[in-house]
């Protein structure tokens, strides 16, 4: 098929442009006839949930919230892989916390566990699980107790949470420091790419040392039906991240759980790839923002491939008057209409009012790019209209890897098809390498104590 962006191989040409156009309004995690309504979850959801997420303003689930409260009735461990902004975080928060409630009005003392790869996802998360479990308290203290590693937390006793979210490596460190045995039933793996990935392994290792699953494919830590049932949680599923999820539980206990529209492209984002050269880019830059200042009353992202490019594109701007913060970087983003960051702030973040992802640098891969594409046309923006805006750098030397991500975009939207090969940094397997290093040593990996942001190592 011939495709527009196969001769940006061309190092010479510059400024040629072309747009895939938004194909419907609405995101297409919430399908416009009414599949499923809340109604039908009565008798597995907690009643206060359910309260909660009519007073949140949710209408109707998205297809894989219905999806996974169905899957989550049997006893398996859950794979769910959803695009981005098909609302994967209460998929799996309203049945774990409904059912935590019920085991703790059972006498039980049971204990979840919600691994989120950055700090910038702890307060996401956390803000979501709060507004599930709001008006469950009965007295002064709290019926469900949430704990989150945001603020630094040194030191943890059982009675103090009942749900945490953190990252893996500062959980397991909070963890080592309980001497009694935990019931816990539920791990979540919240963007399971990232943290199955290389940059994850030793921490993911060390966790899951110190945490026991059920089925754990993992020998020596293993206790069969008992432990905890693992939900991994990926807007991704490239191949491989499978069998990464198969090294932590067994693959007979593993339940898939897929959108239909894993890897296709947001349907309802227009999306603009432009050849810009390098000297070209902050002029270019500059345009857009005023333009988007013009025109939209929204905000508008940077994406840059590094830290340092994160601080000269923000510099720049701010140097013409342009004011802007930096996504990690800068604490207090609110009202900042203009924001900068690296790949960190593409996994998760749910950005309000958010309307235009500008991808100052090409996306290093297709991955990278369905999630920078991800943080606008989000099931919670019905029928906004968003855009994202790439530039293709023509660079010698990376242009053969550019055009190729163009070229595989253009080729999924023309076909109305999922982007192929999607790839995944998935070399370190838990199950192969680390663990069995561990085993043998008889002891576990030391994970940083001051470690507060993980996928900023990443970078
Ligand atoms: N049923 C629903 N209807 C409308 N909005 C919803 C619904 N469920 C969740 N949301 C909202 O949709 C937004 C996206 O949800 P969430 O962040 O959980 O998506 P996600 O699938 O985890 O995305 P990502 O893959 O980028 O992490 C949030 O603002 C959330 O509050």
């Amino acid at each position: 098929m011939p495709l527009f962006s196969q001769y940006w191989y061309n190092l010479h040409w510059k400024n040629e442009w072309f747009t895939i156009h938004r194909i419907q309004r609405s995101p297409a995690s919430l399908p416009r006839d009414i599949e499923h309504i809340w109604e039908q979850f009565v008798n597995f959801l907690d009643y206060n949930i359910l309260e909660n997420i009519r007073r949140l303003g949710f209408r109707k689930p998205t297809s894989i919230q219905a999806c996974l409260f169905d899957a989550f009735l049997m006893p398996y461990h859950l794979f769910m892989a959803a695009e981005t902004g098909s609302g994967k975080t209460l998929a799996y928060a309203a049945p774990v916390l409904s059912e935590i409630i019920r085991m703790k009005n059972a006498g039980r003392n049971p204990k979840a566990i919600i691994l989120v790869p950055s700090f910038l996802l702890h307060t996401q998360v956390t803000t979501m699980v709060k507004e599930l479990v709001k008006n469950l308290d009965v007295g002064k203290e709290p019926y469900l107790k949430i704990l989150s590693t945001i603020h630094g937390v040194n030191n943890i006793n059982p009675e103090d949470f009942d749900i945490l979210i953190s990252t893996p490596g500062h959980a397991t460190n909070l963890l080592k420091l309980i001497s009694t045995p935990l019931d816990i039933p539920f791990v979540i793996i919240d963007e399971a790419d990232t943290l199955l990935d290389d940059g994850f392994v030793e921490k993911m290792a060390s966790f899951l040392s110190v945490v026991p699953i059920k089925y754990s494919s993992i020998e020596g830590t293993a206790s069969n039906d008992k432990g905890a049932r693992v939900i991994f949680c990926s807007a991704t599923c490239p191949d491989g991240l499978q069998e990464l999820a198969e090294g932590v539980v067994q693959a007979d206990y593993l339940q898939l759980v897929k959108s239909d529209y894993l890897h296709k492209l947001l349907p309802n984002v227009k999306q603009t790839f432009i050849r810009v050269r390098e000297q070209d880019k902050i002029p270019y830059l500059i345009d857009l923002i005023a333009d988007d200042y013009e025109s939209v009353n929204g905000r508008t992202l940077i994406f840059c491939k590094d830290n340092d490019t994160v601080t000269f594109v923000s510099e720049k701007l701010l140097g013409d008057h342009i004011p802007n913060k930096v996504l990690g970087r800068d604490h207090n983003i609110e009202g900042a209409r203009l924001l900068v960051s690296t790949d960190n702030g593409s996994r998760g973040m749910d950005i309000p009012n958010l309307r235009h992802v500008i991808n100052y640098d090409m996306p290093r891969d297709l991955a990278d790019y369905i999630h920078r594409l991800g943080r606008v046309g989000r099931c919670s923006k019905s029928r906004v209209n968003s855009r994202v805006t790439t530039f293709f750098g023509a660079i010698r030397g990376s242009i053969g890897a550019q055009t190729r991500i163009v070229t595989a975009i253009e080729r999924a939207a023309r076909l109305d098809q999922p982007l192929d090969d999607v790839p995944a940094n998935v070399k370190g397997k838990i199950k192969d390498q680390k663990l069995r290093k561990l085993e043998r040593s008889g002891k576990s990996l030391d994970i940083d104590e001051e470690e507060h942001d993980e996928t900023f190592d990443l970078a």
